[in-house]
């Protein structure tokens, strides 16, 4: 298993002879094929599981000239090395989005396996969103009742018969459905939905499109702002619960993207991608083709924010990240969020202080950091509308009047969240946090994000080399000007 782990060939029927040092040969050709402890995807799975890694091995590749940081490395051993970009962010920042979409740019197609985990938990997560909308109505029909209640109760004593306490509210299901739910509601409570669908997702498709139709659905529905963790994307799913129960069922590229996480299971995803050398931000390729082998590679480690529940303990797992990509949902401000203690708090206050306990980790100390702020399409649209200063962290947002400057609402809120980060970041830390902006359902600005940290971390070998001073000042540029 551990060649198959090493990502080394194994043809049926070969036998392989592994020595001491790691290296290894076909069975009896006394030919040394190569040494498992060079491949990155033995060192990580052995970082992950806490195995042992022989020294020369445990920093980079053997023989590197990491130096007193394991930053520097000398140009012709940077081609071999591959980079490890630590991708973090709390639940719904939008971080699995960005690792699809750098899947869908540099990575193979979904495999079979990894299309049916889409598919399963897209299944499961229509239950889901159906559940939580079956919570909020029974909160808005007893507060209906309660209001007709009081109301029957000034009738009553106005000397009028109070028929209004029976009376069903907007909020009512009729009692097939109401049955339905109550099912539904208590196979939640008792925690069993991963258990018991989507094997049961077709036969319960018809009714679960007749509770999402009605009207006391659709009127609950219509109250979404007030309630949380209802994501934007549940009606986009409700809407095609038949088409998606069925069996025949494929996610289509736009469901891949909208689908909430990568899979059920798995906290921790891999990719393994290179950049080819298309210029920075525009789309004009060189014109020669690359050489594949002499670009830079790239692991992109995604870890979910439940993997990171066990208080960042796994992160002491992964050593040499290259850079940690810090994921936030600008549109988070006004969002409210539940902590592990089971406090509510402001989702920005949960993201910043999740990014605050990141880059504080030991482990990070020396690593270099690129937050990215993300969703800022729904941030736009929302900021004319919820005041940033919703947000206590941004209390002391006043903006200039848009019509006195070029820069929007947007972009003007957009800048001061980056300065605040970049300030709580330099209190940490006496590194540069690095900023960018993007919209993950746009797979333009994923790239260009791409782009962007593989700049940072040529800066950074720059910079570690010595050997130029002004590079700093035209990332900074570069920052600034993709924000707009
Ligand atoms: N409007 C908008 N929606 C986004 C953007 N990025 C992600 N989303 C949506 O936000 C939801 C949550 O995104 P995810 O990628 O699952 O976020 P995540 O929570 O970091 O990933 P998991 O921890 O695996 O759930 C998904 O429905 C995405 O389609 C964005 O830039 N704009
Ligand atoms: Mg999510």
């Amino acid at each position: 298993m551990g060649f198959h782990l090493a990502n080394v060939q194994c043809p049926r029927n070969t036998h392989f002879w592994l020595y001491d040092d790691g290296s290894y040969e076909e069975e009896g050709q006394n030919i040394i094929k190569g040494n498992i402890w060079q491949k990155a995807s033995t060192r990580l799975i052995a970082n992950l599981f806490s195995l042992p890694i022989p020294p020369g091995y445990s920093h980079g590749l053997k023989g590197d000239a990491t130096g007193d940081s394991g930053r520097f490395v000398p140009d012709y051993l940077e081609q071999k090395s591959v980079h490890k970009l630590l991708l973090v962010g709390l639940e719904g920042s939008g971080s699995s989005t960005i690792f699809k979409q750098a899947k869908f740019l540099y990575g193979s197609k979904f495999s079979p396996g990894e299309l049916l985990d889409l598919k399963l938990m897209i299944q499961i997560n229509v239950y889901k969103y159906l559940s939580t909308l079956l919570e909020w109505r029974e909160c808005f029909e007893d507060q209906a009742m309660k209001e007709n209640r009081e109301l029957c109760t000034i009738d009553k004593a106005a000397g009028e018969t109070g028929v209004a306490q029976t009376r069903p509210s907007l909020f009512s299901l009729n009692q097939r459905l109401m049955q339905f739910a109550d099912w539904l509601l208590e196979i939640v409570a008792l925690g069993d939905l991963d258990a018991f669908f989507p094997a049961a997702t077709r036969e319960y498709a018809p009714i679960v499109q007749e509770v999402w139709k009605d009207t006391a659905i659709q009127a609950t529905y219509k109250r979404n702002n007030e309630f949380h963790f209802l994501p934007d994307v549940a009606s986009y799913f409700l809407d095609r619960v038949v088409e998606i129960s069925s069996n025949e069922y494929e996610p289509t590229e736009k469901d891949i993207l909208y689908a909430e996480g990568i899979n059920q299971w798995n906290g921790l995803s891999l990719l393994e991608f290179s950049l080819d050398e298309r210029y920075q931000f525009t789309d004009s390729y060189v014109d020669k083709p690359d050489d594949p082998s002499m670009l830079t590679k790239y692991q992109l480690i995604r870890i979910n924010s439940k993997g990171l529940n066990g208080g960042l303990r796994c992160l002491e797992m992964l050593q040499e990240v290259r850079a940690i990509i810090f994921c936030i949902s600008l549109a988070d401000y006004d969002q409210t969020w539940v902590q592990g203690s089971g406090e509510l708090s402001n989702k920005m206050i949960s993201s910043r202080d999740m990014f605050e306990d990141v880059i504080s980790h030991p482990s990070f100390e020396d690593t270099t950091c690129v937050l990215l702020l993300n969703k800022y399409d729904s941030f736009e649209a929302k900021v004319n509308r919820v005041p940033l200063t919703v947000c206590d962290w941004f209390a002391d947002f006043s903006p200039v009047k848009p019509h006195h400057t070029h820069q929007s609402l947007a972009s003007h809120a957009y800048y001061y969240i980056a300065l605040k980060f970049k300030d709580l970041y330099s209190r940490i830390s006496d590194r540069k946090l690095f900023v960018f902006q993007t919209k993950a359902l746009e797979r333009k600005t994923v790239d260009d994000a791409f782009r962007y940290i593989r700049e940072v971390l040529r800066w950074d070998d720059v910079k570690n080399s010595d050997a130029f001073g002004s590079v700093e000042d035209s990332l900074c540029s570069m920052d600034m000007s993709s924000s707009s």
